[in-house]
Formats: C-alpha cells, structure tokens, sequence
C-alpha cells in the first residue's frame, strides 16, 4: 500500500537564522524576513518536492532559544514541535537550521529538538558567514556525534537545497538517541555536550579582528552619534521620498487627466459621464497617484529591516523605552508600525511580558502608517504654499512621525502605570546581528506584493466607496444652475451641514467633516473624498476644474472670503490624522491579539477622542495666539 499521507517537515531554530529565507527558497513563498530576531511570529505552511517527486509539508517555525517558556511567539514554536497544535498534528522531521558561525548558541536547541524523540535534520546555514570568517567546520563529524544527518546550506543563494532535499527524502532518518539528557540536571549535560562538539567540529581562528560590523556599531551605537546617525537617516528616507517620487506621480497624475478628458470628450454628458470622470477616475486617482510614494516607505523599510539597522535603532531607544516602563524589544514592533499597525501588533508576540505586550499593542496604531502618508502628502506642500520638495518638507515629516511617536510614548508610560507592576521582571538582552546584504529578491517581491494590494483596495473598496460619495454630493437632484446650491441639496450637503458645527471648532468646514467621516472606513479614501467634494464644476472652463486637488483646497474660501485652509487649520487636519484610529482591520487584529474586543474598541474610542481634543485645542489656542 502506497502512503498517501504527506509528511510534515518543520524548520525549528533560534531567532534570525535564516528559517524563512529557507522556506521561501523550499516553496516559493516570499514570507517575512529581516536581520532581526522575531521576524517570524506564527506558523507558516508551505509545500515542497522532494528529490523523488514526493510532496512534503513546510512549517516555518518561530524562532525560540530553548523549548521551555518564552514569549507567546516562541510557545507556538514549542507546541508545534510537540505536535500541539490540532490541523498539523505531530511532525514527522525536523529541520534545526543552526547559524554555522555561531554553533556554541544555536546547538543548544538542535541538541533539545533530539531529545523530544522526533527524526531531526540538522541544516548548518550561513556556510558562507563561517567560512569568511575563518571558521572551520567538519559537518560529516558532527553528524556522526549526533547521529543525524548534517547538511551545509546557504539559504539566501539557495545553495545546499538539492542536499538538504536528498536528507529528508523518503524514509526519513530514524530519531537520534540522546544519551546527555539520561541524567539528573539535563542542561547541565547539554550546556557540557554543546561546548564537547564545538571543540571536536569547529575549528576557531585565534586572533578576533575587527569587523565592518564591530566598526560600523561604533559609530551607529555611540551615544551621540548614534542618535545623530539616527535622525540623518530619517531625513534622508523623507527627503528621498519626497524628491524621487514627483515624477512617477506626475506621470500617474498625467495618465489621469488625459483619461477623464479622454472619457469626458467622448460622452455625452450626464450622470453616467460625472460619475466616471469626476466620481471614479476623479476619486480613485486621487488616491492611487500616491502609491509610488508608499512603495518608496515601504523600501526603505525593508532596507532597515534587513541591513539589521533595525536592531540597532531599538538598541538606541532602550533607555528611553525603559524609561516609559517598556523595553527595547518593544521598539522593533514599533518600528514595523511605521510601514503598517497590523504586522506591529502581531510582532508583540515577541515581547515576554503580559502587559508590556498589550500597552505595546495599544499604543503601535500612533507610529504613523503608509496609509497616513497620501494625507500628509496633500496637506504638508499646503503649508509651504504649495512647494514640493526640499528639507523643509523632510523636516515637517520627521516632525509629524515624532510627534506620533512621542506621544505614543507617553502614554504607553501612564498606561504601564496604571496596569501594575510584572509579576516577573524579564531581562530583556537586545540581539544585535551582524550587518547584511539585503535580500533584494525578497524586497522586490514585497514591493509587488504590496502595489498588488494597494491597487486591489483602489480598484475594490476605494472604488465603492468613491460611486456612494459621488451618489451622495449627486442626489437628490435639485433643478439649480448653481453648483453649490445642487450640491447643498444633495444628501452630502445635508450631512455637511449636520457635520459642520461640530467640526467648526477643530477648524474644518463641513465637507472636510464628511471627508474625514469617509475615512474612518480607511485613511487613504480622505484624498479621494477632498478631490471629489472640493469638486465644483466650473461649466465653461473645464481644465480648471481638473487641476490638482491641492491647487484646487488652497483656493477654497469661507463664507466670509478669508481662505478655509489657513496654515492653522491644515496643521489642526495633520494633528487629527496622526492620532485618529482609521483602520477596521487594525481594531480586528488588536481585539484577537489582545484577546478581548473591550481593548479594540477602548483603543479606537480613545485615539479617535484624543484626535478630536488634539485639534480643538490646537485650532482653539492658535486663533486666540492670532494665527
Ligand atoms: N549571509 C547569509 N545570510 C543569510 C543566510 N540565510 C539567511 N540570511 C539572512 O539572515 C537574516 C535572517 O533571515 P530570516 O530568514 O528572516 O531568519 P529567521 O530564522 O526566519 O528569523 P526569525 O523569523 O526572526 O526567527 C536575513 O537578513 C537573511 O538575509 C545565509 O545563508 N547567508
Ligand atoms: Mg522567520
């Protein structure tokens, strides 16, 4: 009888080994990585082909140091190894992917995974770092101590896969026995067994010389340079977004306009041709002309991510974390945040502790997103009249992005307060891996993955939501020369004027009141929203009326002349973006991380309400200050 059932393989290892780069290079997947420790939160599955045709099942495992305790992320770890978790069942092999240049810390676990009985692969990865470093390894030894198969491999080139393949073909290797684990005091034995092996299998070179990487961290981690190169590297990640991207925008932009005249000259007009030219292209471009910037956010991220200068970065703010009571384990999860909250509050898993995980969580939504970015992108050229471009603008947004952050500080400070104090305190050691060549493939891809989704949210969701606003400034129609007049009448007139004098104080007018409502469904509809509802057709002159929608606010006049976008009421708009909590899907995954909606829905109440106050009081103090 043929065996039909399909083997599952899992990928066990301490944190930042290389796991995901291998399973990505088994199955073709492109999941997470990063030169960091706890890239990988929760299980992966994937599929691979043996080197006989047989199709096997991939676990991407979490990393974890030892298989006892740990952070929620590492237990998941421990429960799939011990066959816990219901749809996988217990594994039938295990892959401990061991860093080759650091075998005295990372044997520890492989010598562990032997002693749960499972057949065990040992993959020595990062063969190219070891053997750079002068270290010399005799794998076929250490196979013969263990008793398991060895296998060099090189994970980021794929190198070694086809012998990997070959260890883990069908019938896989029988479990090792463990003779050190037979006696009283069990780490003792492997802690005795580990530093035995390394003796017999590596061959270290005498002298340490300095690395680039020792050099590097001299300068990165100083006290004063450090926080210097920090802030550098921040402006130059904003000014580069800023003066890069104006030309694909422009191209987006001119691919715009010449598509509405293009409609607009080809139609008769009516509903039907409004609603394409000014609802849908209109409305969707406008927020779609963004998406060069966001790809760019999200490239410089993944560049910090995987060069290891993240770690470095929350190496710099422990103390200013430990101070707001929070760790700087905390501040990588943070840091993810600025790219999206969703992959921040599920990299939480990784801290230890309880409550600083959900202080953590509460907080994440305030480091401003990609998502935020088309917002500040409209409304920052609208406080320098309108120039793009320049340090000016890099400052504003370092600026925007602290002011996020700081306060995200503070209150993570009152909040730890208030939760008590830990049962157990945790020592939190910060890992700082060596500098690495960035993985571009894998950037790359990301980058696809994410123009894919951000263009599927346009084409989808956006799009929806740009038809109803577009139905809504529309109907019910009232038969009136006057624009304003129509789009008074219309069911978005109305809400504007529900809207307007609750939003008056925080210095908006009632459309914006209804654009920023639109938001609420996701941040990015704001633009198309203002694009649409500061639409007002200019009959005769039609080229006016498709100028940038920033051109077109700027213009826009209160009842009594003086301009409805004043630098106040702008920096009053900024305020309530950085702070408001826009994102549906963000509350979700808050509510099952945190285990409870009551957090979901504390957190959306108070962020929403702290926005509002932020800018009443901002608007409020500023016009009294005369501005
Ligand atoms: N030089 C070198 N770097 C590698 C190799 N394999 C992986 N890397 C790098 O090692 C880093 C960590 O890779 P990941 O695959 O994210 O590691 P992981 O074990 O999944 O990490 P966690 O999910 O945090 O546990 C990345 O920067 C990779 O580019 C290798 O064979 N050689
Ligand atoms: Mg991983």
């Amino acid at each position: 009888m043929t065996d039909e059932r399909i083997e599952t393989v899992v990928l066990a290892g301490n944190p930042n080994v290389g796991k995901t780069t291998l399973f990505n290079a088994l199955t073709g997947a492109n999941a997470k990585v990063g030169n960091f420790a706890g890239v990988t939160v929760e299980l992966k599955t994937g599929h691979t082909f043996t080197a006989h045709g047989r199709k096997v099942r991939i676990l991407d495992l979490p990393g974890c140091y030892s298989l006892q305790g740990g952070s929620p992320d590492q237990q998941v770890a421990h429960r799939a190894l011990r066959g816990e978790i219901g749809e996988i069942g217990r594994p039938d092999l295990a892959i401990c992917v061991l860093d080759a240049s650091n075998l005295e810390r990372h044997l520890n676990l492989a010598l562990e995974v032997i002693e749960t009985g499972l057949p065990v692969v040992i993959a020595l990865n990062m063969i190219d770092v070891a053997e750079s470093s002068g270290l010399r390894l005799d794998p076929q030894k250490l196979s013969e101590e263990l008793g398991v198969p060895v296998v060099p491999i090189q994970a980021n080139r794929g190198k070694g896969l086809v012998e990997l393949k070959q260890a883990i073909r069908h019938p896989l290797p029988p479990a090792a026995d463990a003779p050190w684990s037979t006696g009283s005091d069990v780490e003792d034995a492997r802690r005795s067994r580990v530093l035995a092996l390394c003796e017999i299998v590596a061959r270290r070179p005498t002298a340490h010389t300095s690395t680039v990487s020792d050099r590097l961290d001299s300068v990165l981690l100083h006290p004063v340079l450090g926080w210097l190169c920090f802030i550098g590297i921040m402006l130059a990640v904003f000014w580069t977004i800023f003066s890069l991207s104006e030309t694909p925008m422009g191209w987006v932009e001119s691919g715009q306009i010449w598509l509405q005249d293009l409609v607009a000259n080809s139609m008769a007009e009516g509903d039907l041709r409004d609603l394409l030219v000014d609802g849908i292209i209109g409305g969707v471009g406008a927020v779609v002309i963004f998406l060069p910037q966001i790809l760019m956010l999200f490239f410089f991220i993944g560049l910090l991510e995987s060069s290891g200068y993240m770690s470095r970065a929350a190496y710099l703010m422990d103390g200013v974390m430990s101070k707001v009571g929070l760790s700087g384990k905390a501040f990588l999860p943070l840091l993810s945040s600025y790219a999206c909250a969703i992959p921040g509050v599920m990299a939480t898993r990784t801290i230890d502790s309880a409550k600083e995980r959900l202080v953590t969580i509460f907080v994440a939504p305030w480091m401003s997103c990609s998502a935020r970015l088309p917002v500040y992108l409209l409304l920052v050229p609208m406080l320098l009249g309108g120039s793009e471009g320049g340090l000016v603008q890099a400052l504003i947004f370092t600026a925007i992005y602290a002011v996020g952050t700081l306060t995200a500080f503070v209150v993570a400070r009152v909040l730890r307060g208030r939760l008590g104090p830990e049962e157990i305190v945790h020592h939190f050691i910060l890992e700082l891996p060596p500098y690495r060549a960035p993985q571009w493939g894998y950037i790359f891809r990301h980058l696809l993955e994410r123009a894919g989704a951000f263009l599927k949210k346009a084409g989808t969701f956006i799009l929806g939501l740009m038809i109803l606003l577009w139905a809504a400034q529309t109907y019910p129609k009232l038969d009136s020369e006057d624009p304003a007049e129509r789009l008074e009448h219309s069911i978005v007139g109305r809400i504007s004027q529900v809207i307007e004098p609750v939003v008056r104080p925080l210095g908006f007018d009632g459309r914006t009141g209804t654009a920023i409502l639109t938001s609420f469904a996701a941040r990015e509809v704001f633009v198309g929203s203002m694009a649409q509802l500061y639409h007002v057709e200019e009959s005769d002159d039609e080229t006016q009326t498709r100028q940038r929608i920033r051109e077109r606010i700027a213009n826009e006049k209160r009842p009594d002349g003086s301009p409805l976008f004043s630098p106040l009421a702008v920096i009053s708009l900024l305020v309530f973006y950085i702070y408001a909590l826009q994102c549906l899907p963000t509350s979700a995954v808050v509510a099952r991380e945190a285990g409870s909606w009551k957090w979901a829905v504390g957190q959306f109440v108070f962020m929403s309400a702290f926005a509002a106050i932020a800018s009443l009081v901002i608007f409020q103090v500023g016009s009294l200050l005369g501005f």
